[in-house]
């Protein structure tokens, strides 16, 4: 394995050989070029959901523990219902697929919940998951 076929973490991976043609090495320097300013972008946009998410969890906990401290249970369904709907709405007018877009929320939510289950647990209110 050369360092070549590593990428920004020395994790190895395949070197870009779509179909069978091109690698690394043999790309045009403007293809090459180009694939670098987008993937700068794409760099700052991951940064910036990385950044935008522990926000969100920062904000999440702390509901978690307003919940545990009222002995509210970790899920509100009804509210993730009204989120949904709107965040599939949105997906729609910014022409991502709101199936997507569904899919990552209720993935974020299961985390949350995850999160308050443990909080509540903590606390001794014991509502928060199985025992
Ligand atoms: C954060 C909350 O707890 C849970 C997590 C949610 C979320 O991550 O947006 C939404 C509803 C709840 O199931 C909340 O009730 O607002």
């Amino acid at each position: 394995m050369t360092s070549r076929n590593t990428n920004e973490a020395g994790t190895p991976h395949e070197a870009a050989t779509p179909h069978g043609r091109g690698t690394a090495d043999d790309i045009d320097p403007a293809v090459r070029a180009e694939l670098s300013r987008l993937r700068d972008s794409i760099d700052n946009i991951d940064a910036a959901v990385v950044h935008m998410l522990a926000e969100r969890f920062k904000c999440t906990q702390q509901v978690g523990h307003l919940k545990a401290a009222h002995q509210l249970p970790p899920a509100d369904p009804a509210r993730e219902a009204s989120q949904i709907a709107r965040l599939r709405r949105l997906a729609e007018s910014a022409k991502l697929d709101p199936a997507f877009a569904e899919k990552l929320l209720n993935f974020i939510i299961a985390e949350v919940i995850r999160h308050h289950e443990t909080i509540a647990n903590d606390a001794g209110g014991g509502d928060g998951s199985p025992t």
